[in-house]
């Protein structure tokens, strides 16, 4: 099998091309591709398939073998691979994913290459039992959940994918795995859930850090940085446009008041090919 390796901001996936639906061994695959001493080592196996609503659509397995409905890093990935790889000569083009419906993408193209992606990443979901939380609240703000006798307070919102925005004085320090892996598994969230701990430095700025469900830490998450916009907003922590740093880089995120629509701006890169 030829494969592609691609990261956003460090978040990354082996991409695999020439599939025209998800192959039924991918669970399996994922969990052996991704292991980074037995197989290739990435944070997801992610498959560009054909789709009649879009000009592709992208299905994307975690390294432990889950599926996710959706992906920030990777669909800016399968952007660029679609593009540099002569499968579409469109600047704009339509990526549908599980969890988002058809999304359109814009890239930056620099000496006929892909070099920066602006993904339309859709509606997010407030509704606490559709991210889905057991809250039957609409927002979920400030919710306090317990693990191992510490609390944490919370804001839960789906991009597609469920995610547990929770604010701390250090996020760069924070102790991500100390905290992460209950908060992912914890009954509150009955699909499990991506955890990014955020800290506010200005009304366009913030830190975040984050725990993926199905993955671990990651050094990016672009979902989780739409999520982590959102949810400041709803706080009233930051202003509808602003940048979130997370270790593998910085990510644009608006989320826009007329249409409603979150919008990530971001990097991706090819790093090698091969074969497996
Ligand atoms: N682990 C996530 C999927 C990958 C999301 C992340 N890598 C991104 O860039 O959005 C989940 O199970 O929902």
């Amino acid at each position: 099998m030829n494969f592609t390796k691609m990261h956003g901001l460090g978040n990354d996936f082996i991409v695999v091309e020439g599939e025209t639906k998800l192959p039924d061994n991918a669970a399996e695959l994922a969990v052996q591709l991704c292991n980074r001493f037995f197989g290739i080592g990435a944070d997801g196996l992610v498959y560009i398939l054909p789709s009649e609503q879009a000009d592709f659509r992208m299905r994307i397995m975690n390294s432990d073998g889950s599926e996710a409905e959706q992906c920030g890093n990777a669909i800016r990935c399968v952007a660029k691979y679609v593009y540099d790889n002569g499968l579409t000569d469109k600047e704009t083009l339509t990526i549908e994913t599980l969890g988002a419906g058809v999304q359109e993408v814009q890239l930056t193209v620099e000496n006929g290459k892909a070099v920066l992606v602006r993904v339309n990443m859709g509606q997010p979901i407030l509704e606490g039992l559709k991210v889905p939380t057991t809250i039957d609240a609409n927002p979920v703000i400030n919710q306090s959940i317990e693990v191992d006798g510490r609390e944490f307070k919370f804001t839960a919102v789906s991009m597609g994918n469920p995610h547990c925005v929770i604010y701390v004085d250090d996020a760069v320090n924070f102790d991500l795995a100390a905290w992460g892996p209950k908060l992912e598994v914890h009954p509150m969230f009955p699909r499990k859930i991506n955890v990014e701990f955020v800290t506010v430095r200005s009304k366009d700025f913030t830190d975040m850090r984050v725990w993926e469900r199905g993955a671990g830490p990651t050094l990016a998450c672009g979902t989780g940085a739409c999520a982590t916009v959102v949810a400041s907003v709803l706080n009233g922590y930051t202003d509808r446009t602003a940048t979130v740093s997370l270790k593998g880089g910085d990510l644009l995120i608006e989320w826009n008041e007329e249409n409603n629509h979150v919008y990530m701006t971001g990097p991706a890169a090819e790093v090698f090919r091969g074969t497996v």
